[in-house]
């Protein structure tokens, strides 16, 4: 095991070794995950003193790293990884991955926290990181999860818990933003240097290698956020710490899966003022990449050259959205369609208030060009039906221009409208069952999760409308 991170000059992080807990347990591994590093949940299962950080692989150079970052929008100065260590490298057929012990203990960045996670929020990560995964949108993984009963005190008494995750990098906005507003122009650029070397090879040959990075990594945060916005997921923290420069979907914290359509629902009950509510996170996505360009200003040289990359966020998260938007109507993007496609898109939206998004996506590939007859199932979640009726009609009408027929489109939209995603209650009962060290639910639901565009006959209640005990849950940053 290699740590390609250490190969950064010592400022970059702090070299130190993870804190064992006591009577470590596993709580849950996942196959694919495993696989991708060659291994199998056995082999896992049996390292289990290296998942909850007991033991350190030989060869890993363990290490936290710095980084600074706006915080809702304010500049929170120096945070850097005060819970999470990184120990390694590891070859796979996708490339180098990185790993990561997420929540090993106290680091020099743990300011005032405790360098631990709690079993709660550990498997809100494990589960989201692969099911997001799964979905097949960009993301850090999840190998595995263990637990001890070591006591952490949150708003209550909880236990501890370590996640062991994946990414090809977790170099951050904000890790450039940590050197920048230090006037450090020296270590902003060994860091730039190494991420375009690193990930970004083709870069290479730019006129203006980093001015290329900035509008790459603008143009696949752009992406990223359209799928979000497609999928209904809130990350709930969008603060420049969590964006990945690889375009990620990373920390997985309050985040939420939209239900009862709202477009300005807030999944994190700390953020009161709804920064990054679904309806902002376009814009805030904008914002962070406005974040990162300020702080390689002094890199591009130019002030219209980083203006110019940064100007790639607007069309090129416009046209994906549309791009995802279609394909889960199952309609093409046609220019000649373009006005119509706007309204129905548009109405759709207006009328899918209060109606839970995935349910509606998924049963909208029952409905048919030709007539009614399809509609019963998707029609049954709108109170309003005189309304629904109206929208069906116009779309009935559009489908008539595309070439396919019913049943293949049916197929191709079952493809990208997911039937399972992970639902705060789904998580909430996995999570108390394993408070109560039964961690088989834990299992089912990775297992449903890893498989979201399927339909799983004998799983069909993981699809269901939420009970009403679920409207009571928030989740907040404390984790
Ligand atoms: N219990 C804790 N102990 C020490 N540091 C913490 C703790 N919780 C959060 N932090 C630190 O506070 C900052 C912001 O926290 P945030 O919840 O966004 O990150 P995180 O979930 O810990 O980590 P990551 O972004 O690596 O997934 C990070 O620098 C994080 O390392």
């Amino acid at each position: 095991m290699d740590n390609s991170f250490a190969s950064l000059p010592p400022a970059f992080y702090t070299r130190l070794m993870p804190t064992p807990l006591p009577s470590p347990y596993l709580v849950g591994v996942s196959a694919p995950a495993a696989q991708l590093l060659g291994l199998t949940p056995a082999d896992v299962a049996a390292s289990l003193d290296v998942v909850i950080g007991n033991t350190v692989p030989e060869r890993a150079l363990p290490l936290a790293a710095v980084y600074s970052g706006h915080q809702f929008g304010v500049w929170a100065g120096q945070l850097g990884d005060g819970r999470a260590i990184l120990f390694g490298d590891v070859a796979t057929e996708q490339g180098p991955m990185e790993l990561q012990w997420k929540g090993a203990g106290m680091t020099p960045y743990s300011r005032m926290g405790d360098g631990r996670a709690v079993l709660r929020s550990s498997i809100r990560e494990f589960l989201c990181s692969e099911a997001m995964h799964a979905l097949g949108i960009p993301t850090s993984r999840a190998l595995a999860v263990a637990g001890s009963d070591q006591g952490v005190m949150r708003e209550t008494a909880e236990t501890s818990a370590v996640v062991v995750r994946m990414a090809p990098s977790f170099v951050r906005f904000g890790s450039f933003e940590h050197w920048y507003y230090r006037q450090k122009n020296a270590e902003l650029k060994v860091l730039a240097d190494y991420v375009i070397e690193r990930f970004y090879p083709a870069l290479r040959e730019e006129a203006n290698p980093y001015r290329a990075l900035l509008e790459e990594v603008t143009r696949r945060t752009a992406h990223l956020i359209a799928h979000w916005q497609a999928v209904g997921f809130m990350h709930g923290v969008m603060n420049t710490d969590n964006m990945s420069i690889l375009g990620l979907t990373l920390d997985y914290g309050p985040y939420g899966f939209m239900e009862a359509f709202d477009a300005n629902h807030i999944c994190n009950h700390t953020d009161q003022q709804g920064r990054y509510s679904y309806a902002n996170q376009p814009q805030v996505g904008h914002w962070n990449c406005y974040a990162l360009a300020q702080a390689l200003l002094p890199l591009i040289g130019e002030v219209d050259e980083t203006q110019a990359a940064l100007d790639v966020y607007q069309p090129e998260f416009a046209a994906k959205l549309d791009e995802l938007l279609h394909a889960k109507l199952g309609l093409s993007v046609l220019d000649q369609h373009f006005d119509t496609d706007r309204a129905l898109l548009d109405d759709m939206f207006a009328m899918l208030e209060g109606v839970d998004f995935t349910l509606f996506f998924r049963r909208l590939s029952g409905v048919r060009a030709a007539d009614a007859s399809g509609d019963e199932p998707l029609r049954d979640l709108f109170i309003d039906r005189a309304a629904f009726d109206a929208w069906a009609e116009r779309y009935r009408a559009r489908l008539r221009a595309e070439q396919s027929d019913d049943q293949a489109r049916t197929l191709a939209m079952n493809q990208v409208n997911p039937k399972y995603v992970l639902r705060n209650y789904l998580a909430q009962v996995a999570i108390e069952k394993a408070q109560n060290k039964d961690f088989s639910e834990v299992e089912r639901l990775l297992a449903v999760l890893q498989r979201p565009y399927d339909e799983q006959p004998e799983h069909e209640h993981y699809a269901a409308l939420p009970p009403d005990w679920a409207s009571h849950l928030e989740v907040s940053c404390s984790s």
